[in-house]
C-alpha cells in the first residue's frame, strides 16, 4: 500500500507457512531448553526399580531405563545440554573460522596462500575424522567434545569468511569508502561486515544442525559427555542396546536429534530466504557529504590532464598500455562527452581522473591534476576529504554502485558522518531534499527503502542525488543511461542536467552513444584504441575530419535515412600489437614504481556495435 512501511524481509519470511512452523520450533525448543529440568529433574532423576526396563506405555510413552527412570522425561531434559553444547560448538566454529577467514584476507599474499592451503587441507578431511581426533587431544569429557566439534568446523567458516570478505572488498562501494577516507574499522563495521554477517548467519545456523549431529556420534561413542550426565547421544547409546526389545528407548532419543536438526537446517533456509528477498548486489555508494571551501581558484580547470597513459599487468606479468596518452582539459561547468567504441578508454581515463584505478593500474603522465590534486600519486587526508566531497561517480548499474544492505538515506548521509559530522536529522533532512530535487516520488518512503527495492531509472536518480549531497566539482557518469529505456534515460539525463545546474559542477559523461551526447554536452572528445582522435562541437558535426568520427556520425540514423539499406559500420582497427608499455618509473595509485616494460597485446577487441 503506497505510504506504508514494508515489512522487514525476515518478517515476511516468517509469515511463510515453514517460517512460521520454525519459528514455533525454535520457541518450543526454547522453552524445553530453560524450563525442562526444572520442570522434568525429578520425573528423569527419579529411580523406580519395579518399573526398569518397560517399553512405551502411556504412562511412560519412552518406557523406562535400567534403572526405572522415564525416558521421556530424560530425552527433555537431555535437550539443555544437548542443545546448548551444539551452540556451544557452533559458535567456536564460527567465531574462530571468522578470525583466521578475516586475518587471512589481510595478510600479505605469500601468507594468505599459505593459511589458505592449510584451511584447504583441513577441509579435505571429513569433518567427523578431524572432530575424533580433536576429541583424543581435548579428552573424552563434554567440554572436551564441545571443542573438538568446534574447532572441527573452524576451516569450513575460515574458508567461507575469507571468501565472502575478500568479494566485499574488491567491490566499488568498499574501494569509495576507502577513497573517501573512511577508517579501516568503520570501512569494516559499516561495510564489510553487513555483508558478510548475512551469510555467515545462514551457514552457522545450518552448521548448528552438524554440531548437533556430531555431538550425539560422539557421546554415542563414549566420547562425549560422561555418566552421571547425560544427552542425546548418550541415551541413544543405552537405547540402542535395547533396540529389538523396547525401540521406544532409541527412537524417542533419536526423534529428538533428527527434529531438532531439521529444525536447525530449516532455520538456516529461512534466514536464507529472508537474505535472498532483501536483494543482493554490489557496487559503490555514493560520494556525499557538505560543501567545503575550494581549494583552488574556481575558475581553474576542474581536470587537467596532459599525455595520460595506463598500463596493466597481463597475464604472464607484462604491462600493457591501454590508454596512450590522452590529453583531457574540463573547465569549471563545462559538460564534456567522451565518446567511443567499447575498449577505447574511455572509462580508464574518467577512472584514472577520479583516481579509482585500482593497484593493478601503472599510472603516468604529465598532468593529471583535479582541481590542483595530482593524481598520479596517492592522495594526503586532506586532499583524499577534498576528494571526497567534489567528485561524484554514476555508474551504468546503480545496483551494483549502491550496498545493498544499507538503506538509500543512510547511504546519501554517509559522507556527511565522514567528512562532515553532520547531525544525522539534518543530514536526512538534506537527503530527503536530495530525493525530492531529482524528482524521486515519495521520497521519505525510499530513504527507508534498500537500493533493490527501487526501479533502475529511481535508482540512478538516487545516485545522482548523491551529488546533490555536497558541491561537486565534478561530476563522471560513465554510461548513466544505458541499462535505461528511452522514456527513464529522458528522466534521468533531465536530474543530471539539473543537479549541474544547481552545483555548477562539470560533468564528463562517458558513452558510446554519439546521438545522446551530442544533445547533451558542450563539447565531445572521441576516443578510439586508447587515444582521443578528435574533439568537437556538438553543432557542428560536419567539422568532424577524422575518418573515424565521420563514421560514428555516418552510423547515427535520422529522419532521412534510407530504412531499407543497412547502417553504414565502422571498420575495426587493426589490434594495437605495438601498444608501448610503461617504463620503470611508472606509478601505480599507491605510488608503488611499476616493473620493467614490456610490450604486450591488448585482451579485449576494440570495437562493439557502433551505435543507432
Ligand atoms: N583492470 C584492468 N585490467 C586489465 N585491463 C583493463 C582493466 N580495465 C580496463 N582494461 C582494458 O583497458 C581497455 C580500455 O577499457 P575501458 O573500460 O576504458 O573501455 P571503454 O571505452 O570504457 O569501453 P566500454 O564502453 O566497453 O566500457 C580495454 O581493453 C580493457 O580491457
Amino acid at each position: 500500500m503506497p505510504g506504508t512501511r514494508p515489512r522487514p524481509a525476515l518478517l515476511r519470511t516468517l509469515a511463510t507457512p515453514r517460517g512460521a512452523a520454525v519459528a514455533a520450533g525454535l520457541l518450543l525448543l526454547a522453552l524445553v531448553t530453560a524450563f525442562g529440568p526444572a520442570l522434568l529433574g525429578d520425573a528423569a532423576d527419579t529411580r523406580d526399580l519395579a518399573a526398569r526396563q518397560q517399553g512405551a506405555s502411556l504412562a511412560h510413552p519412552f518406557g523406562t531405563d535400567d534403572l526405572g527412570r522415564d525416558l521421556l522425561a530424560r530425552v527433555l531434559v537431555a535437550t539443555r545440554l544437548s542443545v546448548l553444547l551444539a551452540l556451544g560448538a557452533t559458535a567456536i566454529s564460527v567465531v574462530g573460522g571468522a578470525v583466521v577467514g578475516i586475518v587471512a584476507a589481510v595478510l600479505p599474499a605469500a601468507l594468505r596462500r599459505a593459511v589458505n592451503a592449510l584451511v584447504d587441507i583441513l577441509l579435505s578431511f571429513p569433518w567427523l575424522l578431524l572432530a575424533l581426533f580433536f576429541s583424543v587431544i581435548w579428552g573424552t569429557t563434554a567440554t572436551g567434545a564441545m571443542l573438538a566439534v568446534g574447532f572441527a568446523g573452524v576451516p569450513v567458516f575460515a574458508r567461507l569468511v575469507s571468501t565472502l570478505a575478500a568479494s566485499v572488498a574488491g567491490t566499488e562501494y568498499v574501494h569509495a569508502a576507502r577513497m573517501l577516507g573512511s577508517a579501516p574499522l568503520r570501512t569494516a563495521r559499516v561495510h564489510l561486515l553487513p555483508n558478510v554477517l548475512p551469510p555467515l548467519l545462514v551457514n552457522a545456523a545450518a552448521h548448528a544442525s552438524v554440531s548437533l549431529l556430531s555431538f550425539a556420534a560422539l557421546s554415542f561413542l563414549g566420547l562425549g559427555v560422561q555418566a552421571p550426565a547425560y544427552d542425546w547421544g548418550r541415551l541413544l547409546n543405552e537405547g540402542a542396546r535395547r533396540i529389538y526389545v523396547d525401540p521406544m528407548a532409541a527412537v524417542g532419543p533419536g526423534l529428538a536429534i533428527v527434529l531438532t536438526g531439521v529444525l536447525l537446517a530449516l532455520l538456516g533456509e529461512v534466514l536464507s530466504e529472508g537474505g535472498r528477498r532483501r536483494g543482493r548486489a554490489g557496487g559503490r555508494p555514493p560520494r556525499a557529504g557538505t560543501g567545503v571551501a575550494p581549494a583552488v581558484a574556481d575558475d581553474a580547470p576542474v581536470v587537467d590532464v596532459r599525455d595520460l597513459r595506463v598500463a596493466f599487468a597481463a597475464e604472464d606479468g607484462s604491462l600493457v598500455e591501454r590508454v596512450h596518452g590522452v590529453d583531457l582539459r574540463v573547465a569549471p561547468r563545462e559538460v564534456v562527452g567522451l565518446v567511443g567504441e567499447s575498449g577505447s578508454g574511455k572509462s580508464v581515463t574518467a577512472m584514472a581522473v577520479a583516481g579509482l584505478l585500482g593497484p593493478d593500474a601503472r599510472v603516468r603522465a604529465e598532468r593529471l591534476v583535479f582541481r590542483g590534486i595530482d593524481m598520479t600519486r596517492p592522495p594526503s587526508p586532506a586532499e583524499r576529504t577534498r576528494l571526497g566531497l567534489e567528485q561524484t561517480m554514476i555508474f551504468q548499474d546503480p545496483l551494483s554502485s549502491l550496498n545493498p544492505s544499507l538503506t538509500v538515506g543512510r547511504q546519501l548521509t554517509e559522507v556527511t558522518e565522514v567528512h562532515a559530522r553532520t547531525l544525522r536529522a539534518a543530514a536526512r533532512a538534506r537527503a530527503l531534499a536530495a530525493l525530492e530535487r531529482v524528482r524521486v516520488p515519495e521520497a521519505a518512503r525510499r530513504l527507508r527503502q534498500l537500493p533493490h527495492e527501487l526501479s533502475g531509472g529511481m535508482r540512478q536518480r538516487v545516485m545522482i542525488a548523491t551529488g546533490l549531497m555536497v558541491t561537486p566539482r565534478l561530476i563522471v557518469a560513465d554510461e548513466p543511461t544505458t541499462a535505461l529505456d528511452v522514456t527513464v534515460q529522458r528522466q534521468v539525463l533531465g536530474a543530471l542536467r539539473g543537479a549541474q545546474r544547481e552545483t555548477g559542477a562539470a560533468i564528463l559523461l562517458i558513452s558510446h552513444d554519439i546521438a545522446l551526447v551530442s544533445g547533451f554536452c558542450d563539447r565531445v572528445v572521441v576516443m578510439r584504441s586508447g587515444r582521443v582522435v578528435e574533439e568537437l562541437d556538438p553543432r557542428r558535426w560536419q567539422d568532424a575530419t577524422h575518418p573515424y568520427t565521420r563514421g560514428l556520425i555516418a552510423c547515427v540514423p535520422d529522419m532521412t535515412t534510407d530504412r531499407t539499406r543497412p547502417l553504414p559500420v565502422v571498420e575495426p582497427e587493426a589490434p594495437d600489437d605495438a601498444a608501448p608499455a610503461l617504463d620503470p618509473g611508472a606509478t601505480d595509485r599507491s605510488g608503488r614504481t611499476g616493473p620493467p616494460a614490456r610490450p604486450g597485446r591488448p585482451g579485449r577487441p576494440t570495437r562493439k556495435g557502433v551505435p543507432a
